[in-house]
């Protein structure tokens, strides 16, 4: 008898088992092969969450923010171009048809904030159920990318090369491949890890085995997978590869997977309108209104870098007046000076500088600034070798004079090698130089005088763990958010005395963390008595922007949410359209001296 033929028992119970073997499959493949990402955060920084949002709200939290917003925001450069033109533009270029198939009506919306007609929200879609070939029974081609290339996915952008991580064998170009992300697992020590070397070759199987549909049966497959399990549930979407598995890992730039379906579907504005158009998260452009920048001031960007704010301020003010975008990153400094450019703006002067030690420390300086400077309302510019700058450059301008003794040793100022000594002598003659030219080198020990800013924006350096998506937050623990909340003490310090009295101070930071942001303010109105908490513009209670000046007493608990807040954390829901989860912007006003 032929093998298989004539036993119709057998070929029943055969066909039986295969119909309850894809079927007890199927729902666990439809799981693994879905977006259902659970974030993963430091146990201490979980209770201490826990303890000042409860449960289920931090359970919300934490859902929303490993999910994208629902749109894409875009600042229009109101100097280069306007609203309605970017949007006659954008929907000619036709963002891309999956978008678009929401309706050219509502695809691209004003911002309806009063004075924020300039912000443009661009639709997005999801989340998306995505069938990922018959993948129970033959698994996908894949992809495995990097978390901070997935981020980027999910906010819109193609798999870039230095983002793969791993590939299945076999991808060709033209190849469709689910895209799926690799996110850090606990290792030993407590560290973090990713555990996968780049180049990994993904088979797509637990058992090393994989169901053969002809043949109805498992067949033996390679080696099994070694990052099988850690990438359920994180599959961002499907796509059509531009380069072959060789290629992707061999290649330092390009696009390896242009992305066909998404989970979340956002437009990409990568190299769009460049110049004229900037994506930024709205609450970030709500804080450039809130500092409230006018003509012809002197502005300080405490930490600049890449440029969104200090180009929002510069747009509000007509790019008239001057502002000194401060970084400490040399590489960074570039980057604003390359976005000023871009966007045809003049009046940012990017610097590299510690904004811890943005005062000038020269003590005969800083009693000369805080007696003459802050009273002139163009404010002067100290590089503590103790040279004074105008505002318009003019190195004869009274600062000069007070300062001169540095310049050599003779008048008993700080000591000056002859070298040194010869330098500001050039400098005087022939201007500030390379060193002060834009994104030039700058000394470290440059600083400002004392009272030498009308506004100051201080966006602090923080946790960032307001911004989504994000898809692991295990790297904070309780030690790093104590950290940030001191360093951005220790920088508010430094912005009080470079303000003006009258002058204002606009604080900044995007977080969930009270830590970071609350007790900033606590400590700035017990510390500096002349402090006020400014009004916020009643206009702009837009989202994200925390408008009230309760502070939470003492510690942390489940109750220490007050009114403003609730407003702000009822909205994290992962349907709620917000792309960013927890941003904190509080307003000082400096008291005048004589008040
Ligand atoms: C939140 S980002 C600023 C984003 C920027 N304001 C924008 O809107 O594009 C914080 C920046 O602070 C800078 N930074 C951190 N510590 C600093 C310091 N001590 N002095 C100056 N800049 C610092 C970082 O390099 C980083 O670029």
């Amino acid at each position: 008898m032929k093998k298989g033929g004539g036993r119709p028992f057998f070929k029943t119970i055969r066909t039986l088992f295969s119909t309850l073997h894809n079927q007890t499959n199927k729902p666990k493949m439809d799981e693994r092969y879905s977006y259902n990402p659970k974030l993963k955060w430091n146990s201490k920084v979980e209770e201490y969450f826990i303890k000042a949002y409860g449960v289920d709200h931090f359970s919300k939290i934490s859902k929303a923010l490993a999910r994208p917003s629902c749109y894409s925001c875009i600042r229009v450069n109101t100097l280069k171009s306007t609203s309605d033109a970017v949007i006659e533009k954008l929907l000619e270029i036709e963002l891309r048809s999956a978008v678009l198939g929401y309706g050219q009506d509502n695809l691209i919306t004003k911002c309806q904030i009063p004075g924020l007609d300039y912000v443009l929200f661009v639709k997005g879609s999801g989340p998306h159920t995505i069938t990922y070939g018959d993948a129970a029974s033959t698994p996908p081609k894949e992809v495995l990318v990097s978390r901070k290339c997935a981020e980027a996915v999910l906010r819109g952008a193609q798999v870039f090369v230095p983002g793969v991580l791993a590939c299945s064998a076999h991808v060709e170009i033209g190849d469709r491949v689910s895209v799926s992300v690799a996110v850090e697992q606990p290792g030993s020590e407590n560290k973090w890890g990713v555990g996968i070397t780049r180049g990994t070759i993904l088979q797509g199987t637990l058992t090393g085995k994989k169901y053969n549909v002809a043949l109805r049966t498992d067949i033996a497959f390679n080696m099994p997978d070694p990052y099988y399990s850690e990438r359920s549930g994180l599959y961002i979407g499907q796509g059509t590869t531009h380069m072959s598995r060789a290629g992707m890992f061999r290649a330092s730039e390009g696009i390896a997977v242009e992305m066909t379906e998404r989970v979340f579907d956002l437009p990409s504005f990568h190299s769009l309108l460049e110049g004229e158009i900037f994506l930024q998260n709205l609450p970030s452009i709500i804080t450039a209104h809130v500092l409230d920048p006018q003509q012809g001031e002197r502005i300080l960007d405490m930490c600049a870098a890449p440029g969104g704010k200090t180009t929002a301020i510069a747009i509000l003010m007509r790019d008239k007046g001057e502002i000194i975008a401060m970084d400490r990153s040399h590489n960074k400094v570039l980057d604003i000076k390359k976005l000023a450019a871009e966007m045809g703006i003049s009046c940012i002067t990017p610097y590299r500088l510690d904004a811890l030690k943005s005062v000038c420390q020269n003590n005969e300086s800083i009693e000369f600034a805080t007696q003459h400077c802050v009273k002139e309302p163009v404010g002067a510019k100290c590089d503590c070798t103790g040279l004074c700058e105008s505002p318009n450059g003019d190195m004869t301008s009274i600062a000069t004079k007070k300062c001169q003794p540095d310049v050599g040793n003779e008048g008993g100022g700080k000591y000056l090698s002859k070298a040194e000594t010869r330098k500001n002598i050039r400098r005087l003659k022939n201007g500030p130089g390379r060193s002060h030219s834009v994104g030039g080198r700058v000394e470290k020990e440059k600083g400002f005088f004392p009272g030498s800013f009308d506004r100051v924006l201080l966006d602090a350096p923080c946790s960032a763990l307001g911004l989504r998506p994000r898809l692991f937050a295990g790297e904070e623990s309780v030690e790093s958010l104590r950290k940030h909340g001191k360093y951005q003490r220790k920088m508010f310090d430094q912005a009080v005395q470079l303000v003006r009295p009258g002058g204002i101070i606009v604080y900044s930071t995007c977080t969930i963390n009270p830590g970071e942001n609350e007790a900033l303010v606590r400590y700035a109105l017990d510390t500096y008595k002349f402090l006020s908490l400014a009004p916020q513009n009643p206009r702009i209670g837009g989202p994200g922007l925390v408008g009230h000046c309760e502070l939470f007493d003492g510690e942390i608990t489940e109750e220490w949410l007050r009114p403003g807040e609730e407003e702000l954390v009822q909205r994290f829901d992962p349907s709620s359209s917000l792309d960013t989860i927890g941003f904190f912007i509080a307003k000082f006003k400096v008291a005048q001296k004589d008040s």
